[in-house]
């Protein structure tokens, strides 16, 4: 089996480095259980990289059935478009003898799709990308030495059943979820990982960089209740910034100190503590006017074109519970407000439930969230 291509910029598609080197550790077989947007890039770029590693794709629907009659997945990037062949598959059965599992279903599939799978895991490393945090789900049925979880900063869609787009490369970060699980088993992991060409860290303190990147999409979520460009049209314009995305950032902050949850660092442009210090340097007058036009330049950063508002325009659950409704919990776990991500919670639920989505503007969002603040 080989990766194939279509495209005539190949030199750009993400390729391993010297550090990446996934198969020094002889991996034969890898499967993506939740074959979807995260799940088929990462897989796709591994099975392209490492043309002699088998790579199984599990899903469902007609991107199952695609897949399956093509015989590849189709990776769409800044590189072009290139196609990548795989096995797919929604039976346990097909993942048997992996040596890595990738775990990237929607967060409130985890625990009946962790339970069907469970068997045909085996002793395989399992690394789950998902939103949300599910290590306590997952630990249910997985072997706890062998279970790492993380998160990807990177962003994609799937365009077409069969088909998968990059919007952006950004980091991801794994690591494991008890100490029962020995750093070899990390690294090996992460280099395997890191074989798609995506950049993949290791870190000793996952959970705290797991709410790093969970607070980054409470703001993120709030973007989608007007359809908003989160950057040019959301952090870059003080009003939007100054009532919506600080007080439910501030917010988060004050719910993770409560609940005594310690924040880590992240790599790369989502860190919520870099992102806190850049929305009030960009309250300096006149610097965030400035900030915009640099960005509606040639410099433009890529639009982020959030899960949850792609769920909402597939008429599909969103995963809102289990992130700005995780701070909306702990917070009524250790007594403490959160007027702001409980609104965000309620707004999407709502959208979700109505069929013709109606975004309100930017500014009825900014001042209804101000009005929040006031009572
Ligand atoms: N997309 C993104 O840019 C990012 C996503 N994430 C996170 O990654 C995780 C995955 O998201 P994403 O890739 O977007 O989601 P997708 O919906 O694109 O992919 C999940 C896939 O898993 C399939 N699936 C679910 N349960 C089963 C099952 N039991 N058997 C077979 N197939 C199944 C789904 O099918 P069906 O559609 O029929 O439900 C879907 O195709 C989420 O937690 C998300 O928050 C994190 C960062 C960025
Ligand atoms: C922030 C983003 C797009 C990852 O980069 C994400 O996690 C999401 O859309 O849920």
């Amino acid at each position: 089996m080989t990766a194939t291509s279509t495209a005539s910029t190949l030199s750009t598609v993400p390729s391993a480095n010297a550090k990446s080197a996934a198969n020094d550790t002889a991996v034969k077989k890898i499967s993506v259980i939740g074959a979807g947007a995260i799940g088929a890039m990462f897989g796709g770029l591994i099975k392209r990289n490492n043309p002699d590693i088998d790579v199984v794709m599990i899903a469902r629907g007609d991107h199952l059935e695609t897949m399956q009659e093509r015989g590849y997945v189709e990776l769409r990037g800044d590189w072009g478009n290139v196609n990548a062949q795989v096995t797919a598959s929604s039976e346990p059965s097909a993942i048997e003898g992996s040596d890595l599992v990738l775990f990237t279903v929607k967060t409130q599939d985890t625990a009946t799709t962790a339970q069907r799978f469970a068997e045909s895991i085996g002793d395989a490393t399992v690394v789950s990308l998902q939103n949300g945090i599910n290590q306590h789900i997952l630990s249910q049925t997985i072997r706890k030495d062998r279970l790492l979880v993380g998160m990807t900063a990177t962003n994609m869609a799937i365009v077409a059943p069969g088909v998968i787009e990059c919007a952006r490369r950004g980091v991801s970060v794994i690591g494991p979820a008890s100490k029962d699980v020995t750093p070899e088993v990390v690294e090996n992991a992460r280099r395997l990982l890191d074989s798609s060409g995506l950049p993949v860290e290791a870190s000793e303190q996952i959970l705290g960089v797991q709410y790093n990147k969970l607070l980054f999409n409470t703001m993120g979520y709030a973007s989608v209740l007007s359809a908003t460009d989160f950057l040019s049209g959301g952090i870059f314009n003080r009003n939007w910034r100054n009532s919506v995305a600080l007080p439910i950032l501030q917010e988060g902050f004050r719910v993770l100190s409560a609940a005594g949850i310690p924040l880590q660092k992240a790599s790369g442009g989502s860190d919520v503590l870099r992102f806190h210090r850049l929305m009030r340097i960009l309250n300096v007058p006149g610097l965030d006017s400035l900030v915009r036009l640099v960005a509606q330049g040639p410099l433009h950063p890529p639009r982020l074109v959030f899960s949850v508002y792609q769920d909402l325009m597939r008429d599909r659950p969103t995963e809102i519970d289990y992130v700005n409704g995780e701070i909306a919990r702990l917070a009524s776990e250790s007594g403490v407000p959160a007027p702001y991500n409980s609104e965000v919670v309620r707004m999407v639920h709502k959208m979700e439930k109505s069929k013709e989505k109606h975004f309100m503007s930017r500014e009825e969002i900014a001042q209804h969230f101000r009005s929040l603040g006031a009572k």
